[in-house]
């Protein structure tokens, strides 16, 4: 798994590795030369390729690349226009450089590449001068003329961990070498464009810190006991649907059944029975009563409550599901706590981001901006795991760790593909004994990735715009490990 870092983890790390032993000149060293084989792999020696070096320790990446590259006989120019590095690493590697006859110049003519190596995370957005907008400027000249950029660790003028002060300006990358790990802003709304192609940079630390990007094999969710019965992957119950809103419980259901529970009961209002009978026959269908509801609750392993969901006895039926030793999802109408009970089984929550923004009386864009501070605080404060749906899922913990699913199918934002994903989780869920050797946020990440990659397959036969969520539910099936 990949990590995901704020500033001040990244800070972390090299201190870490500083105080363990390593020195960050080592650091800068492993990293400048691994970007530059990548480089090589892509191109040729007679290509043009330009090399922006910025003051701090990015820039000195930039030295080490270049050197690296000049030892292979690429032509290089090396241009510095805010001067030289000004950090003691950066400044020890500018030297060694100038051993291979690597100095600043200045810059003339149409380059193929240019790496950027200006900022990384240690970018002041507040001092956007005149001179950083003129070399932006003058840098996407060069691509409109087809120059290719690759960032190192961040792109220019991008922030690291959140976005709320961020100008729009930026260096746009085809690709970014990500070092040690990805930074929280590549899986932010407004600067994710700016990354182009993530590639990530292994300069051989130790995994670290709360986030990160879950890319495990779903195969542990595809196994089943060939000794099994119905009764070894638990009986789930969903509450939702309404007379205006009947069908959100009908793709819950169905993502249900296919997501591999053992028996699935459905309390739901009569017209949305009528579709269940007809499309879902293999789930149990009760009333939606309150009668009902107590009567079976004692009787199922999970309960997931929501979607399409209009009753005045909503907050009632969460209350009874809560006061019963079984994990709870809440999507959709029933996300309307403000607090929620101390207890052993886990509560879920799965809201996109405006009922998020919300539950936490804040605009979509301010959820936006800091998503994983928003997601990881609501998690915390209330010790519940909080599934946050956007571009990408993102999995809090209550321990202020989290995991990120991205790459899903845009064909995904439409109105039944929460219902869907709701109805999945909810069924994996309730197979917690099947699943025991899966903690609940790794099963929870496993069954988004099954979800995601689902989508991505149905993209290989149909138009994103064109997919609905009938179309992936049919794909969980096919989907392999
Ligand atoms: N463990 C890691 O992740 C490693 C990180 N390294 C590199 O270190 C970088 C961070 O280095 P630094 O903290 O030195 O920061 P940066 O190199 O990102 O930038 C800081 C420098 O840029 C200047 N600056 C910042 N904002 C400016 C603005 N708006 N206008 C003009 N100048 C501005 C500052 O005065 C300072 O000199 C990472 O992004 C990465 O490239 C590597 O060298 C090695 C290992
Ligand atoms: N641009 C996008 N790329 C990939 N997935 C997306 C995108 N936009 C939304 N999604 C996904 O689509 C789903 C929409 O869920 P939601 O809004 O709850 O739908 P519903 O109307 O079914 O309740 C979420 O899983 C979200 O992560
Ligand atoms: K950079």
């Amino acid at each position: 798994m990949e990590m995901i870092y704020d500033t001040h983890e990244a800070r972390q790390i090299d201190e870490w590795a500083k105080t363990s032993g390593l020195p960050l000149e080592v650091l800068m060293e492993r990293a400048g030369s691994e970007i530059a084989k990548q480089i090589k792999e892509h191109h040729d020696a007679d290509e043009r390729i330009l090399i922006v070096c910025g003051t701090g320790n990015n820039g000195g990446d930039g030295y080490v690349i270049g050197r690296e590259l000049i030892r292979d006989g690429y032509d290089i120019t090396l241009h510095a226009p805010f001067g030289e590095p000004k950090t003691a690493t950066a400044r020890l590697h500018t030297r060694y450089a100038e051993k291979f006859g690597l100095v600043a110049e200045g810059i003339c003519g149409q380059y193929d590449v240019i790496v950027d190596a200006v900022f990384g995370t240690g970018f002041d957005g507040a001092r956007f001068t005149k001179s950083v907008t003129d070399l932006f400027a003058w840098v996407q000249e060069q691509q409109q003329q087809g120059a290719r950029l690759y960032a190192v660790d961040i792109p220019s003028g991008i922030p690291t961990d959140q976005t709320s002060d961020f100008s729009g300006k930026g260096l746009k990358a085809d690709a970014t070498f990500c070092l040690h790990a990805f930074k929280r802003s590549a899986f932010l709304v407004k600067t994710a464009p700016f990354f182009g192609q993530l590639k990530k940079i292994d300069l051989g630390l130790p995994a670290f810190g709360g986030w990160s990007l879950y890319d495990e094999s779903i195969e542990p969710l595809l196994t089943r006991n060939p000794y099994g019965h119905k009764g070894t992957y638990g009986t789930g119950l969903l509450i939702g649907g309404s007379e205006t809103m009947p069908g959100s419980i009908q793709l819950a259901t169905r993502a249900a059944l296919r997501t591999g529970i053992g028996k699935l009961q459905v309390a739901t209002v009569p017209s949305a029975q009528l579709g269940l009978i007809i499309n879902a026959p293999e789930a149990m269908i009760l009333d939606q009563t309150t009668e009902t509801i107590q009567g079976i609750v004692t009787q199922v392993d999970v309960a997931g409550i929501g979607p399409g969901l209009s009753s005045e006895f909503t907050s009632e039926w969460i209350d009874l599901l809560l006061r019963q030793d079984i994990p709870v999802v809440l999507d959709a109408s029933a996300l309307i706590r403000d607090s929620y009970p101390e207890r052993q089984a886990a509560i879920v929550v799965t809201p996109h981001i405006g009922e998020f923004a919300r539950m936490t009386n804040q605009t979509v864009a301010e959820v936006q901006d800091d998503l994983f501070e928003q997601a990881s605080a609501y998690a915390m404060l209330h010790q519940v795991i909080v599934v946050l749906k956007s571009h990408v899922i993102l999995i809090a913990k209550p321990d202020g760790g989290g995991y990120v699913i991205a790459g899903a199918s845009s064909g995904l934002a439409k109105g039944g593909s929460g219902d869907t994903l709701f109805g999945l989780i909810t069924s994996l869920l309730g197979q917690r004994k099947h699943y025991q050797h899966l903690s609940i946020e790794r099963l929870i990440a496993m069954g988004v990735s099954w979800y995601a990659q689902a989508s991505k397959q149905v993209e290989q036969r149909m138009h994103p715009s064109s997919i609905v969520a009938t179309d992936l539910i049919e794909q969980l099936g096919k989907v392999e490990g």
